[in-house]
């Protein structure tokens, strides 16, 4: 099938959702946005959503989508559900779409271990996995910015390519470049290890990426944090994928860890973790299922992960109110490594 005559739902009209659909918007034979947000919902159909191209407002194309608010709306037979909603709201927005059979496959694009999680919603048989390589801010309703370039990792579970995944890919084509990987999984547990280290220690201290780094305790933090994915992984039977260019585990085997991580990401520094920007805006941050899921897995594989246990209880903790962030976070987890 040409990607031109394929119907796309994208699951969650926010900042990526957004951005995807109207990059996609004629470059496919049908897109449909389901978010559950009226205002936005009405305001991506008329004037059209209005996407920032350049991460502010000097390159803004506004683009009139076919946006629906309720599943029951969607009576249409779609190749591809691209999954970009918060972990949070998985549930309530998949099982409608689940029983109805509105889509061939979905495609799990969020933040975290949530594959499985979409593959227990939709039929395993359904899931492809994916990931997301760049940024995006949703600025409210009717409004969303792409905050840097990037593109798309894709696979199917079991790690063979086919028919649908190549569909997929060249659909994506038209957002950014795509790799068809036969680990798409170990793609997404090297994401993980991005946001349940920087993500994390961004979110607890209110730091950009950059600050984290420059700090010694936050390198020591995001040392022992990164460590302990990497352990995780290895005992789940995961083949973690290069970060940056960058085996994850090599990176952070030497006595220099820390001045290496900090290198590494040298040229994300000015990131502002998303889980940050949730905390900002009183949103619920993903963590339960980043260090809340590394956490999760340690315990029922027996392997110690107290650092991530900890960061996810702190921010948390932030979430409900019950205490602020700031960098003396990094000397808690940092301290917590040493016991
Ligand atoms: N933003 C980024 O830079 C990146 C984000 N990601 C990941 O992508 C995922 C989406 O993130 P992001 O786009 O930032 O999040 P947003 O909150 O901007 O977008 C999610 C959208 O889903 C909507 N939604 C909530 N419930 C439902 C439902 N039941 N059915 C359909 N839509 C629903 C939300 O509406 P409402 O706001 O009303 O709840 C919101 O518009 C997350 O897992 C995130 O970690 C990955 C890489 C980068
Ligand atoms: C862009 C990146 C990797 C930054 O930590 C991210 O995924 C997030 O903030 O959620």
């Amino acid at each position: 099938m040409a990607g031109g005559e394929t119907a796309v739902l994208v699951v969650g009209g926010g900042a990526i959702g957004g951005v995807i659909a109207a990059l996609l918007e004629g470059t496919v034979g049908r897109v449909v946005v389901l978010d559950p947000a009226a205002e936005h919902v009405a305001r991506m159909r008329d004037p059209g959503l209005r996407v920032g191209l350049d991460g502010g407002e000097r390159v803004v194309r506004v683009v009139r989508l076919d946006a629906r608010a309720r599943a029951q709306e969607l009576d249409e037979d779609f190749d591809l559900a691209l999954v970009t909603v918060k972990a949070a709201h998985l549930e309530a927005a998949l099982t409608p779409l689940a029983a109805a059979g509105v889509a061939r496959a979905y495609v799990s694009l969020g933040n975290g271990l949530v594959h499985d999680r979409i593959g227990a919603l939709v039929g395993e048989d359904r899931l492809i996995v994916g990931v997301v390589e760049w940024g995006a801010t949703n600025l409210g309703p009717g409004r969303v910015a792409r905050t840097s370039p990037g593109g798309f990792v894709v696979g199917e579970p079991d790690g063979r390519v086919r028919d649908r995944t190549r569909l997929l890919a060249g659909v994506l084509a038209a957002v950014g470049p795509v790799k068809m990987s036969e680990n798409a999984v170990g793609t997404v547990w090297s994401k993980l290890l991005v946001n349940s280290t920087m993500s994390a220690l961004g979110a607890a201290s209110g730091l950009l990426t950059g600050e984290v780094l420059a700090d010694a305790d936050g390198r020591r933090a995001a040392v022992g944090l990164w460590r302990e994915g990497c352990a995780v992984a290895a005992a789940s039977g995961v083949r973690l994928e290069p970060v940056w260019g960058e085996d994850p585990v090599a990176l952070v085997a030497g006595d220099d860890a820390g001045a290496r991580l900090q290198r590494t990401f040298a040229p994300v520094a000015g990131t502002k973790a998303s889980m940050l920007q949730d905390l900002e805006r009183g949103a619920r941050p993903e963590v339960a299922v980043i260090n809340g899921a590394v956490a999760a897995r340690a315990g029922e594989l027996g392997v110690p992960a107290p650092l991530n246990a900890r960061v996810a209880e702190i921010i948390e903790a932030i979430a409900r109110g019950e205490r602020a962030g700031g960098r003396d976070v990094f000397v808690t987890i940092a301290r917590r490594r040493e016991t």
